[in-house]
């Protein structure tokens, strides 16, 4: 099956809080058949960018439009994008199955559909259960199925992976897979990049509400390098050079030669007589690279918890929790 995936452009958007600028001036695109991680440390921006998205917010200026379209003016809103902002949303005292066929009839759809995505996400044991009973992870896997009832050309998920053991972030690693094939358009919020890093394909990182960098996992990572380790590092070095390769001799002994291609590494090596030790290609630490990105930006924090020396952004909240609401 294929479906037509959504493309979502950010443009400017600024979201203040009575003085405080929780998103600033964020602007960034997600492509169809893709999963984007929406990466920042806790604060940074990203529930609220989301919400705006989704017309639960309304931002100070800027835009954020699906298919050039913003939420309010889609036709058939669940049939476009499909949300699970937030894991615990759930009447506790209606079971799963229920919670769904709900759903369903507010947007006429059969409840067909709803054994089928209870089957989809793994919990067509927990279908008769009350909700309120749900674990974290089944509490999870019954918001995407909630997101997912309209057959969404867009998905939007905040922290999906919070309270999924292993096993469970295995699964929706490639479920979400799944769904980018057929097309959609996966955007997934996270707080941790090691959670996600192996999931998505595009990456935007936000801090203090604000882009910080943005591109593919491979741009992240910058260009792909391997290590190799030899008796003679001088003979292998000046080999790779001939064979069109950049590589230097690092101060511990082993070659970091500029290429991905280990086959070709070794060939040069066994043609150059030189024995090889060792050959592996380097990951760049994209962790590194995100916590040297945020570091310090954790606004939930405030002034008290961030150490001596980090940027400490004190907030007011303007509103209690659970007071939000569109007309913000
Ligand atoms: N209604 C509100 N009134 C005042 N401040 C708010 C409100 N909603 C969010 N904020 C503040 O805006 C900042 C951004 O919050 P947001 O929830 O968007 O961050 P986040 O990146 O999603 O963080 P987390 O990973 O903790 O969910 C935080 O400092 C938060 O306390």
């Amino acid at each position: 099956m294929t479906t037509t995936g959504a493309r979502v452009e950010v443009r400017n958007l600024t979201k203040r809080f009575g003085g405080f600028t929780a998103v600033d001036d964020l602007s960034f695109n997600v492509e169809p058949g893709r999963i984007t991680g929406f990466l920042g440390p806790n604060g940074a921006g990203k529930t609220t960018s989301l919400r705006m998205l989704l017309g639960l917010v309304r931002q100070t200026s800027g835009t954020a439009t699906i298919d050039g379209k913003t939420y309010r003016d889609l036709d058939q809103p669940l049939r476009v994008v499909g949300s699970a902002l937030e894991a615990t949303n759930f009447h506790p005292g209606r079971s799963g199955r229920d919670h769904l066929r709900v759903l369903a009839a507010t947007a006429g759809i059969p409840d067909s559909r709803v054994d089928e995505l209870l089957e989809l996400t793994g919990i067509p044991a927990a279908a008769r259960k009350k909700a309120g009973g749900y674990s974290m992870g089944m509490r999870q896997r019954l918001g995407l199925a909630a997101a997912l009832i309209g057959d969404p050309r867009l998905l939007v998920l905040d922290e999906p992976a919070n309270g999924l053991d292993p096993e469970g972030i295995r699964w929706l690693r490639g479920f979400l897979r799944h769904l980018a094939s057929e097309g959609r358009t996966i955007l997934v919020s996270s707080h941790l990049l090691q959670e996600i890093e192996q999931t998505v394909d595009d990456v935007i990182i936000v801090a203090n509400g604000k882009l910080v960098r943005e591109g593919t996992v491979g741009e992240l990572r910058g260009n792909a390098t391997s290590l190799v380790r030899t008796s003679d590092a001088d003979s292998l070095v000046g080999a790779l050079r001939v064979a069109d390769v950049t590589a230097h001799v690092q101060d511990d002994g082993g070659i970091v030669a500029e290429t991905d291609d280990l086959r070709l590494v070794g060939d040069v090596a066994l043609r150059a007589g030189v024995p090889i030790h060792e050959l592996r290609p380097l990951a760049a630490d994209l962790e590194q690279l995100f916590f040297s990105l945020t570091e310090g930006t954790n606004r939930n924090l405030g002034e008290i918890g961030q150490s001596a020396g980090e940027q400490a952004r004190p907030m007011t909240p303007v509103s209690a929790p659970g007071q939000e609401g569109a007309n913000q």
